[in-house]
């Protein structure tokens, strides 16, 4: 099964970037969420300690039991687990990045939106306009990230 063959996930934010407010990332996460629980019966629940499905961190270069490594400022900006015990669903972001909650730097809750793509089942897309494309394009933020291309892939796992 490619997804997580449950519809209530849990997630919880294991330490925060210094880049942005707490409440601003706590938000950008949420928002990151939502764009998948929308065209789902996917629920998210947030949890502040024990382990969660999805666990969120902000790490840098060589971090933790992760196999995969960060590259400093730009390049990869994050990367994320498909659906599973332990690492799965994990996302971890690239701490080494400007992460922001508007135009600047990194879109944060745009990152995350394209890692809980990840996290979910998702693998990327060629479709330029999908938000599971492999490269990140500064969309504006307030516009709905998904394309149909990822709509009809999340949906094809959590129909
Ligand atoms: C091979 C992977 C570990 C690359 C990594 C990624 O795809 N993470 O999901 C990543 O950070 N990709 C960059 C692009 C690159 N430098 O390879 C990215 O912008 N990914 C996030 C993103 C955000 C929003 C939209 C899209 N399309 C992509
Ligand atoms: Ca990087
Ligand atoms: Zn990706």
């Amino acid at each position: 099964l490619p997804g997580w063959g449950r519809y209530n996930l849990t997630y919880r934010i294991v330490n925060y970037t210094p880049d942005m407010t707490r409440a601003d990332v706590d938000e950008a996460i949420q928002n990151g969420l939502e764009v998948w629980s929308r065209v789902t019966p996917l629920t998210f629940a947030k949890t502040s300690k024990g382990i969660a499905d999805i666990m969120i961190a902000f790490r840098t270069r060589v971090h933790g039991r992760c196999p995969r490594y960060f590259d400093g400022p730009l390049g990869v900006l994050g990367h994320a687990f498909p659906p599973g015990l332990g690492l799965g669903g994990d996302t971890h972001f690239d701490e080494d990045e400007n992460w922001t909650k508007d135009g600047a730097g990194f879109n944060l809750f745009l990152v995350a939106a394209h890692e809980f793509g990840h996290a979910l089942g998702l693998s990327h897309s060629n479709d330029q306009t999908a938000l599971m494309f492999p490269n990140y394009v500064s969309l504006d933020p307030n516009k709905y990230p998904l394309s149909q291309d990822d709509i009809s892939g999340i949906q094809s796992i959590y129909g």
